[in-house]
C-alpha cells in the first residue's frame, strides 16, 4: 500500500496576512492510525483537507504513492461530523448508493452493503431509514459508506464530535476494530485527548501561529485494544493516566496565560 506524505506543507488561504500552516510533515502507511491534536486554529483541518486533495499546499507536497495529490480520489474517504446522508434513504441505500458509484453491479449491491453495515456493528439496521436512527448509528452508517469506495486511507475530521459521550467510547472501539479489520491507513483529528491516546499508532500535536508540529510520537494502546485488552482496563492503566497528563501538557505548552 503507497504512503500518504505531507512533506514540508504550508497552507495559505486567499487574501490571509499569515500562513495557517507552516512547514508540517506526516508519513501515514498501512496500519497507521494518526491523530491530529492541538488548539483550537492551529491547522489540523486545513491538514487533513490536504491529504483529502481539497486544499492545495502553498509550498510542499502531498502524494500518495509518490504522486501529487490534485484533487480527492476514490483512494481517500472523508468523513466529517455531521455527514450529510440521505435522509430519505435506509441505512443500506445510503451505503449502496455509494457502491452504485463506484460501478458496483446492482445485484450485488445490497449483500456487500449489508457486509459493511455489519462491519460497523449496524447488522440487521438496513431497512431503517436514516431519520429513525441515533447519532451514533448514523455515524456508523457513514462509516460504511466511506468504507463502500474501499479507500487505502480514512481521512476523519472529528468523526464522533457530535456524539454523548457513551456512544462516543463505544465508537471508538468501532473505529479501532474497522481500522484493524480494514487494513487501512488512518488521519484523524480530534478535540478528545483521551479519543487520541485510545485510538493513535501515532498523535501529532500541533500548536497554533502558524500551525506547526511541536511533538509527535507513537503510542500503543490502540494496538493493546486490538489485541484483545478490553478498553475499560487499558483506561484504568496507570501509564494511560501518565500518557494523558503528557499530551495535555504538550498542548497547551506555550500558551499565553
Ligand atoms: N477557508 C479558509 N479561509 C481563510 N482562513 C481559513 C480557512 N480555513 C481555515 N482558515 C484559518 O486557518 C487557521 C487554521 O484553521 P483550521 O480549521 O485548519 O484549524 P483547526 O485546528 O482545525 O481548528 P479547530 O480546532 O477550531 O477546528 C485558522 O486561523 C482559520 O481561521
Amino acid at each position: 500500500m503507497p504512503h500518504l506524505a505531507l512533506d514540508k506543507v504550508s497552507v495559505h488561504y486567499d487574501g490571509q496576512p499569515e500562513p495557517a500552516v507552516e512547514r508540517v510533515s506526516i508519513d501515514i502507511g498501512k496500519g497507521d492510525f494518526v491523530v491530529l491534536v492541538g488548539r483550537s486554529g492551529c491547522g489540523k483541518t486545513s491538514l487533513l483537507n490536504v491529504a483529502a486533495g481539497l486544499v492545495e499546499p502553498a509550498r510542499g507536497r502531498a502524494t500518495i504513492g509518490g504522486r501529487p495529490i490534485t484533487a480527492p480520489g476514490p483512494d481517500r474517504a472523508v468523513v466529517f461530523q455531521n455527514d450529510a446522508l440521505f435522509p430519505w434513504l435506509t441505512a443500506r441505500e445510503n451505503v449502496a448508493f455509494a457502491l452504485r458509484l463506484r460501478g458496483v453491479p446492482a445485484d450485488k449491491r445490497a449483500r456487500r452493503a449489508d457486509e459493511l453495515l455489519s462491519l460497523v456493528k449496524l447488522n440487521g439496521a438496513g431497512d431503517k431509514h436514516i431519520w429513525e436512527l441515533s447519532g451514533g448509528m448514523r455515524q456508523r452508517v457513514g462509516l460504511a459508506r466511506a468504507l463502500a469506495a474501499e479507500p487505502e486511507f480514512l481521512l476523519l475530521d472529528e468523526p464522533l464530535g457530535a456524539l454523548d459521550a457513551l456512544t462516543r467510547e463505544r465508537m471508538q472501539t468501532t473505529l479501532l476494530d474497522l481500522w484493524s479489520a480494514a487494513q487501512v491507513g488512518v488521519l484523524m483529528v480530534t478535540h478528545g485527548i483521551e479519543e487520541a491516546l485510545v485510538l493513535a499508532t501515532r498523535i501529532v500535536v500541533l500548536a497554533p501561529g502558524p500551525g506547526h508540529v511541536v511533538r509527535s510520537f507513537d503510542t500503543h494502546f490502540g494496538r493493546r485494544y486490538a489485541a484483545g485488552e478490553p478498553i475499560r482496563a487499558i483506561k484504568a492503566d496507570p501509564a494511560f493516566a501518565a500518557a494523558r497528563a503528557e499530551l495535555t501538557d504538550a498542548i497547551f505548552e506555550g500558551e499565553a496565560a
